[in-house]
This record gives C-alpha cells, structure tokens and sequence, in this order.
C-alpha cells in the first residue's frame, strides 16, 4: 500500500527550480533509495516530505505530498503532528550534548510525556529499536558525546523512534561512519523496514541496493526513473539512468 504519495511537485528556491514535476509513491514498510549525481535534488526532495523548508525564505512548494491520503501542505495541515510521523535522521549524527538518556527521553517530553515509569520504558525500546540498548544500558546517564559516531547515529535514530513515527527520513546516514558501523545501520534499516516506511538518500549505489526495497534516479531536479531496485541497477529502462549507474557520469 502507498504511504507517501507526490504528485506534480516543484520545488524553488527564489529563482531556482530544484525540483521539477516530481511524481512518485512510497510503499508503506518498505524502503526507497534517492540515488542521483550531488546537487539533483534528492535532499531536497526528502526534506519536503516532513516540511521542512517551511523556514527557509523564499521558498515555492507546488503540488501535492500525501500521507495516507492527507496533504501535509494543506492549511489545516498540523505540522507538530506531522514530525512526529515523519521522523528525521541526518548525515552527521548530531546529539544534544546531554545524557544518552536524556537524548530518548527529549521528544516523547515535548509531547508531554512526564511520567518517569513510561519514560524509561520508551528510553528502554527505543534503545532496543536502535540496536544500541546492550552497548549503553549501563551508561545511559553518561554524555551522548562520549559515544562513538556510529553509536552516535543509532543513538540519534533511537531519539525519532521515540516519537513512535511512522515514517524515516534518512539523509546519507552513514556518509561519515565507518564501513563496521555502515554495516550496522544497513541492517538496523532492515530491521526496521519491518514496522517503518524508510526513504533512504545515498550516494553509494551498492548501498541503495542492499538496503532498499525500490529505487528512484533524480537528475537535474527531475525524477528520471523508478522502479524495484533489483530492476532499476540491472536493466534500467533509461539511458540516462544506466549511463549514471555504470559510472559514466556523476
Ligand atoms: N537552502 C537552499 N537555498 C538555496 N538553494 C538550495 C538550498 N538547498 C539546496 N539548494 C539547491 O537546490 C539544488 C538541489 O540541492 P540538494 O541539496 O537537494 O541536492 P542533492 O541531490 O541532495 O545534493 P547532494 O548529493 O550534494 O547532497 C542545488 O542546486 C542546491 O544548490
């Protein structure tokens, strides 16, 4: 079934037109890859789905983006509620210089979650959601900082699922980890395909086809081809996306 649906979207920044009449629907639980050469859009892409250019200057959405039939551009459209579907994972792993449980336990506070008992139970699942639990069950009162960075990251995917989302967003989650830690969260995602929607930018093709379910090829603000992922890198239907694909450019 289709949890994300865009349909004619453009996307300028002033002048600029960084998205140009995107279409494309996202399977619920399941995992899309954003693939294309640096500056085609796909950041951008992923970052309209929760919004968040909305403090961004200048900035002209057109088009519609649907969760579960909703637009989320829509002017009753609560945009509180909508981060809290659409959960966020960025490519530096970026936690706050506070406890590793007081990273967890942030987001479900600000939703007004005040009883300790479920606190630490959410702390306590979204560890475990994050794979991380065994590493840090006995320092979770510890600095967040003293982590490693791939700790860090799952520390950091730990802190959304909190939230309890429905969706990822994930930009380039692992472009500043080490191959071990790449591998980590490579599975950490295919766990999670499991009970998320995951959409995925990366700029590794191999990682895109380990991880995700479909595959989607932006150039120039345009979304060239998509298709299963197993199809799209072995018999692309585009010249353009096989040229890209087998390294003739980008
Ligand atoms: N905040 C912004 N203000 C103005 N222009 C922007 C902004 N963010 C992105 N752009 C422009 O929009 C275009 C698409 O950028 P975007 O970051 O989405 O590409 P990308 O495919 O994610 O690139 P990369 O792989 O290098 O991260 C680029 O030309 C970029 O310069």
């Amino acid at each position: 079934m289709d949890k994300i649906v865009v349909s004619n979207l453009d996307l300028f920044y002033g002048e600029q037109q960084a998205l140009n009449n995107i279409n494309l629907a996202m399977t619920e639980k399941s995992v899309t890859a954003l693939i294309g050469p640096s500056g085609c859009g796909k950041s951008t892409f992923l970052r309209a789905l929760n919004r968040m250019q909305d403090l961004i200057p200048n900035v002209k959405i057109l088009g519609q983006v649907r969760i579960d039939g909703q637009d989320i551009y829509a002017t009753n459209s609560d945009v509180v509620m909508l981060r809290k579907r659409v959960g966020m994972v960025f490519q530096n792993p970026n936690p706050f210089p506070k406890s590793i449980f007081e990273n967890v336990a942030y987001g479900p506070r600000i939703h007004g979650e005040t009883n300790k008992k479920k606190l630490n139970e959410i702390v306590e699942t979204s560890l475990q959601g994050a794979v991380l639990w065994d590493e840090v069950k006995d320092r979770l009162h510890k600095s967040a900082l003293g982590l490693s960075g791939g700790q860090q990251q799952r520390l950091c995917i730990a802190r959304v699922l909190a939230v309890e989302p429905e969706i990822l967003l994930m930009d380039e989650p692992t472009s500043a980890l080490d191959p071990i830690s790449t591998m980590k969260i490579e599975e950490l995602i295919s766990e999670l395909k499991n009970k998320y929607t995951i959409i995925i930018v990366t700029h590794n093709m191999h990682q895109a086809s380990r991880v995700s379910d479909r595959t989607a090829f932006f150039l120039n603000g345009e979304l060239v081809e998509e298709d299963v992922t197993s199809i799209l890198f072995t018999r692309p239907a585009k010249k353009k996306t096989e040229d890209y694909i087998s390294g003739r450019f980008g």
